[in-house]
This record gives structure tokens, sequence and C-alpha cells, in this order.
């Protein structure tokens, strides 16, 4: 087995939840091959360096305020602010950093394509990390052929399969229904993103057996390797790290415990888990609909609701649904679904999400807001058949509690369940065999030996 003591890596995270998870996630389960660690980050919406003492954290000026919050409708907006105006601010702090040690290689999420072209520049060995489904990125790239034939926006959103894309339909496809400046600024972000060339590979936070089609064509697409390391949630507990370091939280925002103990208290899959993540959000109409929905159903559950959002609710509200559920404003996600109380996720299907209900075995309500979230939640219940789709679904109250019964008491549900417990048997033996993390450190590993090679030898000639 390779180890890499001796071997710095540079990650640099975007200052989005989803993005900033499985980027910390990979970091840390490079530092257990031997890798030290530089974090370079923005200020905004920034890690917390406590929860990663062996790592270095390196700020560089991002220009966003800090009084931004970041929502559906800001968050393209926020990529968009990074690509333009943050090239010189990261390369100076780039500079400062090769003066003092050498770096094997800067791991870039593909959000922030513009580190590719200022890591070429300082010759820097680059790897390109994608957060979501490799299915995903290959409609992407459909997507931008499409853009480059004059065919977008999009109009179709028919039930219609996709040529080539299979299962995918139409209406699954990506698209960001944020109004007509922020799509073209989506698709053309998708379009600049697909000129990247990461000289010594592409990760993909997924499972080779479920998407083993979509990365065989990915893998033709690209001229470097192409690895599939996920669930890295998981991969990080398994690595040797976690055993040192067990505080390795992710979380941008202060997790509420409180809502284990509660758990603690309600009777086996008896609970549905309700979120939407860290961007996508109901409107104040919805939300009332929602908590009216979840309460008629008499069902349990716990309800995420962020603190933007939260003040929305009027109180009656949120008193009518304390008979059954608990609200809580950012939960514990991983210790939530992995006990024993919850039953069900009703989920916006993020890609982090959707990885962490599969390998804790809870069935999903796929209901997606925007984006890779649409070709997700088509996986979940078409492919993988764990989940139930609800992408049609009106947010009205009857709806909702025809969805949440559908979900937790009927035949359908518990046979999703059970479903869903094979499923996260199914992940645990790939994690198990998946070897793609040692081809990782191979490529770093020999990329840097090779340079210093070619180094001796022009220094000696
Ligand atoms: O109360 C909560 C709610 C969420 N989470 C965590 O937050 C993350 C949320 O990630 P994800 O489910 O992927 O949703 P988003 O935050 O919406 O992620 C963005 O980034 C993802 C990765 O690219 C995309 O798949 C999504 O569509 C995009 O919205 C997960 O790890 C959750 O465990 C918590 O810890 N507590």
């Amino acid at each position: 087995m390779i180890m890499a003591s001796n071997h710095r890596l540079i990650v640099i995270p975007p200052p989005l939840q989803g993005h900033m998870t499985p980027m910390l996630q990979l970091a840390t389960i490079l530092y257990s091959k031997g890798f030290s660690i530089t974090v370079v980050h923005t200020k905004f919406n920034s890690p917390d360096p406590t929860n990663h003492p062996d790592f270095t954290f390196v700020p560089f000026h991002d220009g966003l305020p800090n009084s931004y919050t970041v929502s559906s409708k800001n968050f393209i907006h926020i990529s968009s602010h990074l690509n333009t105006n943050c090239v010189t601010p990261l390369k100076e702090v780039l500079v400062r950093i090769i003066k003092e040690e050498k770096i094997s290689c800067v791991i870039y999420d593909g959000l922030m394509h513009f580190i590719d072209s200022v890591a070429r520049e300082l010759n820097l060995p680059t790897i390109l990390f994608r957060t979501t489904c490799a299915t995903n990125y290959l409609s992407y790239h459909w997507l931008s052929m499409l853009q480059r034939n004059g065919y977008l926006p999009l109009q179709d959103f028919s039930m219609e399969m996709v040529e080539g894309l299979e299962p995918l339909r139409f209406k699954d496809l990506p698209i960001f229904n944020l109004g007509e400046s922020a799509t073209d600024i989506m698709v053309k972000q998708v379009t600049e993103s697909f000129s990247v060339k990461p000289s010594l590979g592409v990760i993909f936070n997924t499972i080779e057996f479920l998407e083993s089609s979509s990365l065989q064509k990915l893998r033709k697409l690209y001229k470097v390797g192409v690895f599939s390391i996920g669930p890295l949630h998981m991969c990080m507990a398994s690595s040797e790290t976690q055993e040192k370091n067990n505080n390795c939280s992710t979380s941008l925002m202060k997790e509420d415990y409180s809502c284990i103990t509660w758990l603690n208290e309600q009777e086996p899959c008896s609970v549905l888990y309700v979120s939407l993540g860290s961007i996508a959000s109901w409107e104040e109409k919805e939300l009332i609909e929602v908590a009216y929905g979840l309460t008629n159903s008499e069902q349990r559950f716990l309800w995420v609701i962020r603190p933007e959002t939260i003040e929305s609710i009027p109180e009656e509200v949120k008193s009518a649904t304390r008979k059954k559920g608990r609200i809580v404003t950012w939960a514990p996600q991983r210790e939530v679904l992995a006990h024993r109380a919850v039953g069900g996720f009703w989920s916006h299907c993020g890609w982090n999400s959707t990885l962490e209900s599969m390998c804790f075995g809870v069935p999903m309500m796929c209901q997606p807001c925007f984006g890779d979230q649409r070709v997700n939640a088509r996986l979940v219940s078409n492919v993988w058949k764990v989940g139930i789709e609800c992408s049609e679904m009106r947010i009205k109250r009857d709806e909702v509690e025809g969805a949440v019964r559908r979900m937790m008491v009927s035949e359908e549900g518990k046979l999703m369940r059970e479903k869903a417990v094979l499923m996260k048997d199914k992940i645990k033996i790939s994690v198990r065999d998946n070897d793609a993390l040692n081809g990782i450190v191979h490529a770093i590993v020999m990329s840097s030996s090779n340079s210093s090679a070619q180094h001796n030898n022009h220094n000696s000639s």
C-alpha cells in the first residue's frame, strides 16, 4: 500500500454546505493515507478549524459580505462571483504557500472552475472533485451540447425519455427554475466547467455499482482517471483518522442534538425526517400547508426549518406541530438518519442527503427542488427503487398528508423500507471492496516523484 507522508495537498472547498462537507471528508480520508492537508477557503461561510486540528487553514479574500445568506436565489451568483473575482486573491495565497513548501496537488470543486487555470499557471498538478452524482454530470455534458446548438433555455419538461440519458426524462434534466438570468449564468458556468483539464484525475463521491454505466461514459470523455470513492462519509468513518480525531464535524451551522433525545423516546421506524438541505426552502404559504399536512397525517415527524425561514411560521402553526412533531433549525443529520426511530426521509434529494439516506437504509419521499436533485430523485425512485417519487405533488395539506401516509404506513412504504435495508448492506460491501482511494494516492505520489526527478535531471544537466 502506498503511503503519502511528506506530500502536501491543497483542498479548496466552495463556501456551501453541500460542497464543503464532501471536500472536508475527502481531505480527512487523504490525511489518513499520510498526506498533509492545507484547506484554502473563502472568508465567507468558512469552515471551523477547531473541528480539524490536523489541517492548516488559509483564507483568501472573496469580496462576499458576511451578512449574505446562502439560498436558492443567490447560490449561483455566489459561485459566479467567485469565478470572476477570486483569481488574483487565490493566486497570491498559493504563491505564498509554494514559497514555503512543495505542493503535490490542488484538489478543487468544479463549482469554482477558475482554480484550474490558476493552478496550471503555477505548474501545480490538479484533481477535479465533483460533488454531484456521475449521471448528473453526464447530463450537464448533454446540456452543454444543447447550449452549443442553440436549444437553451429548454422549453420541454415532458415525460419523454432523453435519448442517451435513459431513464432520465426531459423533466428530470438538471435545470434551475430561477429566472432567465440565473439560468443563463448557470448554463454559462456549466459550459465553462467543461473546459477545465485537471492533470491527475476526476473524483466522484459515488458508488461504482450504482452508476457504472454513467461512470463508463465519463471515463471515455476524460483523458485522466475517473475515480469513484463514495460515499465519502462512510469511507471517512472507516479511515484510521476517525479514531484519532472523532470531532470532524463539517457543519457550518450548530447542530441541535436535543432532537436525538426526542428520537430516543419514539417507536422504531415511526418518525419521518423532513429536510430540504442547506439551500432550498418552502415559501411561507407552503410551510403552513406542510405543517398542517404533517400534523393531519397523525405520523411523528422531525422537521428542519433553517433559521432564516422559521421566523415566517405563525406561532399557532408551530404549536399545532408540537403534538406529533419536533422542529429544529439544523439537525445532526447523519445521526438522525442512523437512528432506529426514523422510518422515512422527505428530502429535496441533494446528493449528500441521498447518499446518507441510502447508507442508513432510510427510504425517501423524493421532492426535488432544482438542478441535480431532479436527476437524483429519478434514480432513487425509478432505478434504485428506494424512494417514492413526489415531484408532481403540490404543496397542499391534503396531498402532503396522503404522501406522508404512503411513505410511513402503507404496504408500499413498508416494502420500500425493506429494499432500503438491502441497499444499505450492498453499499457497506462496496465500500469495503473499493480500492479507488489507492488509485488516487498512487496518481498524486507518482506525479510528484516524476516532477522531482525531472527537476533533479534538469539541475544536473
Ligand atoms: O439539518 C441539517 C440539514 C442538512 N445537513 C447536512 O447538510 C448536507 C446537505 O447536503 P445536500 O443534501 O447535498 O443538499 P444541499 O445543501 O442542498 O446541497 C447542494 O450541493 C449538493 C452537492 O453538490 C447538490 O446535490 C444539491 O443539489 C445542492 O443544493 C448533508 O450532508 C446533510 O447531512 C445537516 O447536517 N443538518
